[in-house]
């Protein structure tokens, strides 16, 4: 549980995107505090990187307001790294290209358990290490929000569940915030406060109890939701509403 004294990092409200006659994003509304994960799920073409990007104000938003804590310090980890193959770069030089000592280099990828990978070529790297050597570039900004595009990609089963304890131990002992981007809802959900469905607008949001139980949520993911549901089954005292919010109309207390 995140306290309500948590400082607020992020927060959008009504945020719309719109490209080419095109709505990306539709008064989207999410926050993230010190000390909280937030995952945004949804299909592809959901919006979910147009809204991180928003948010790291890569990208412009048409209407809404944005709000960002004055000063706040971004890790951000993308979805791609587009690198030239031709061009030789180790790990150590990648990780020290934006100013970092090779001292802290190597104390960040020491952290993510990628020590061992210092002096190899970034191109020879496995999807797993690539994302660790990733991960603690974004570390390097000492970051008091970590930003994660789908970080398990290209990582097999196992690798998966210690990348997410992983991300899960560095924001107790950073303190951060972390959003992150996620097609793993099986993963994710465990080690996750609040979860955003994003279908173009926010379908439904709050803890991961509530999101899964959500017709919204049901209709977007099918069968692969019963999974998560068997999961996380729970007995309710209280109905949601179609947000995730309790909704006192239609609850009951057992
Ligand atoms: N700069 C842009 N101009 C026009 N359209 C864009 C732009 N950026 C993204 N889009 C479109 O917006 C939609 C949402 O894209 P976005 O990358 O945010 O989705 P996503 O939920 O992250 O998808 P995925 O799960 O496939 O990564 C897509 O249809 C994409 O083609």
């Amino acid at each position: 549980m995140i306290p309500d004294t948590a400082e607020l990092l992020v927060q959008a409200q009504h945020l719309s995107v719109e490209r080419g006659g095109r709505t990306l994003l539709d008064s989207a509304d999410l926050a993230v505090h010190a000390g909280e994960i937030v995952t945004l799920i949804g299909p592809n073409g959901a919006g979910k990187t147009t809204l991180v990007r928003t948010i790291l104000q890569l990208m412009q938003h048409n209407r809404g307001k944005l709000y960002r804590k004055p000063g706040l310090r971004i890790g951000y980890m993308p979805q791609k790294l587009h690198i030239d193959p031709s061009l030789p770069l180790t790990v150590e030089r990648f990780l020290t290209l934006g100013g970092a000592t090779k001292a802290q280099a190597h104390k960040a990828l020491e952290r993510t358990g990628a020590e061992h990978l210092l002096k190899q070529p970034l191109q020879s790297l496995s999807g797993g290490e690539t994302q660790r050597v990733l991960l603690a570039r974004a570390l390097l900004q000492q970051p008091e929000l970590l930003v994660l595009d789908e970080p398990v990609q290209g990582v097999d089963v196992a690798g998966q569940a210690a990348l997410y304890a992983l991300i899960n131990e560095l924001r107790h002992e950073l303190g951060c915030g972390v959003l992150l981007i996620s097609h793993d809802l099986h993963l994710v959900m465990a080690n996750t406060d609040t979860v955003v469905c994003l279908n173009g607008h926010v379908c439904c949001q709050g803890h991961p109890s509530q999101v899964t139980a959500d017709p919204a949520y049901l209709e977007l993911f099918g069968h692969r939701a019963e999974a998560q549901i068997a999961l996380y089954t729970h007995h309710h005292d209280h109905a949601h509403d179609q947000c995730g919010e309790i909704d006192p109309e239609h609850s009951h207390h057992a």
